[in-house]
């Protein structure tokens, strides 16, 4: 399975909703501000839907729809913002390798290793044509 294959030691359940989330508002609030974080942020949909933005290589956000039975895996040191769709309800596992650090690094954060290091590959990968900032 991908846990083992990738040594996502850590699971747990997000039920994205008023009643089990402290702080529900100002939580929502941070995952819509476009943010980094130092590790892979991985998940994968079991209920509801919502929506992970991302960059395009001009900088344009990309919209990607996230539903029951979709997994999204994103690169440390990607910018990118989450929110619920008109559904306004999502349940996530959160998988992560070690202890988990869900701290977000809000934008520009051009100076952060896991910036850099994500810059870098995609550099490798084919380039960016634009300023990446
Ligand atoms: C609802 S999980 C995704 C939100 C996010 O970007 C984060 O965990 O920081």
């Amino acid at each position: 399975m991908i846990r083992q294959a990738r040594g996502y030691s850590y699971m747990d359940l997000l039920d994205l909703c008023p009643e089990k989330v402290e702080n529900y508002e100002q939580k929502l609030k941070n995952f819509y501000t476009e943010h980094i974080h130092a590790d892979e942020e991985i998940r994968y949909c079991l209920e509801g839907s919502g929506y992970f933005d991302v960059r395009d290589k001009a900088d344009r956000w990309i919209r990607i729809l996230i539903k029951a039975g979709d997994l999204i895996v994103l690169p440390a040191g990607i910018y990118h913002r989450f929110t619920l769709d008109t559904s306004n309800y999502i349940k996530l596992m959160r998988l992560f390798v070690g202890e988990p650090v869900w701290t977000p690094f809000n934008r520009p954060q051009e100076d952060h290793p896991a910036r850099k290091e994500y810059i870098k590959s995609v550099i490798e990968k084919g380039g960016l044509p634009v300023k990446a900032h």
